[in-house]
């Protein structure tokens, strides 16, 4: 059945162009009234006025809202439901490039993400529902992808951000949840807008050396449809060209647990080396795997 995006009203971040534009327009689309904030004024009025010949003045808005600042947060939020309603939807989607470095990189697209976060969940929690939508990357999932430590601000934000997001369903278990509001994560890979083309003025650079095409807006776009579809709490979606939406699996977590089996099962056979190693890791859980295959085989046979 999936989030209603009809007749509700959404913020989006950094909306004056590239995704937060396209999320913008399909959220208009899909029958929501968007207030859509950026620093960038001058593209901001031009991108509302546009928007306002399609889909009309009353259902859409533009606020000149800094992401690293509290009262412009305060004022955007209080201005988006004066005018267009109670908001349910947030999509933190403003960023800048890595080479603007490590501290601005974490301001804008980690701390900002977190001010946005927490001021939904007071908003919105009255309200007892919401989404929130975080555009984080690969590199939220991924490290190490350059030579360059100089860049690695951008992943440490968007590992940040990852983490904020699978904080979600743990934190409050559906039933009981104390504000009714979800969370979910985009990963897009390398994508077609102003952004990047400011860092690599040619794009055919990255498409050679990583072998791999840049994505479109309209691919980014879409998949934040898709997400309000599935609806699912805490999920990280990695969008890759050509290959479907991925539901990204909480590795980290789950290979916590088996590195601690391993480690618990070392222990028991009375070895305990100074450090386990993933090869180790693994052989465990193959071990583990086969130890449950045989178990299910006789469960089945004692059952038939
Ligand atoms: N383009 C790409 O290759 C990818 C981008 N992303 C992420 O997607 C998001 C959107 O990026 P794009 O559309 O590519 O960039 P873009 O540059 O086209 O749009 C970003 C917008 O954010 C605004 N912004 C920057 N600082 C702000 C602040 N302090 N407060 C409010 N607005 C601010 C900019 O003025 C701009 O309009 C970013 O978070 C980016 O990290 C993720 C993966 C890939
Ligand atoms: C490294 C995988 C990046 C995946 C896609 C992505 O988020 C690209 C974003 C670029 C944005 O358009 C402008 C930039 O500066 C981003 C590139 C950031 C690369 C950081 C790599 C850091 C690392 O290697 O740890």
């Amino acid at each position: 059945m999936g989030y209603q995006i009809q007749g509700n009203v959404a913020i989006v971040t950094g909306g004056s162009q590239g995704f937060g534009k396209e999320f913008t327009k399909l959220l208009l689309k899909k029958g929501a009234k968007v207030a859509f904030s950026d620093i960038n004024v001058e593209v901001g009025r031009q991108t509302e006025s546009d928007l306002q010949k399609e889909f009309g003045k009353e259902n859409v808005i533009f606020v000149r809202a800094d992401v690293t600042n509290d009262e412009d947060w305060t004022s955007l939020w209080d201005e988006a439901e004066m005018k267009l309603g109670a908001v349910a939807i947030l999509v933190n989607n403003a960023g800048i490039g890595a080479s603007l470095g490590w501290e601005r990189n974490v301001d804008i697209m980690l701390k900002g993400v977190g001010k946005g976060t927490f001021l939904a969940l007071d908003r919105m929690g009255k309200n007892m529902s919401g989404r929130i939508i975080n555009i984080a990357s690969i590199a939220g999932i991924a490290s190490g992808f350059t030579s360059k430590i100089e860049v690695s601000g951008y992943t440490m934000a968007k590992h940040g951000v990852i983490g904020l997001t699978r904080s979600f369903p743990r934190a409050r278990p559906a039933p009981f949840s104390k504000y009714g509001v979800k969370a979910y994560a985009l990963c897009p890979w390398f994508a077609d807008t102003q952004l990047l083309r400011e860092e690599i003025s040619d794009l055919s650079k990255i498409e050679r050396s990583t072998k791999t095409r840049v994505l479109t807006v309209e691919e980014v776009g879409k998949s934040l449809l898709t997400a309000l579809e599935k609806d699912k709490d805490g999920a990280c979606y990695l969008i890759f060209p050509d290959v479907p939406l991925i539901d990204f699996p909480n590795c980290n977590e789950n290979l916590f647990a088996l590195s601690v089996a391993a480690g618990w099962i070392l222990k028991k056979a009375g070895y305990e080396p100074d450090v386990i190693g993933w090869p180790v890791v693994l052989a465990v859980g193959a071990l583990l795997l086969i130890i449950f295959y045989y178990i299910f085989a006789i469960l089945k046979f004692m059952v038939w």
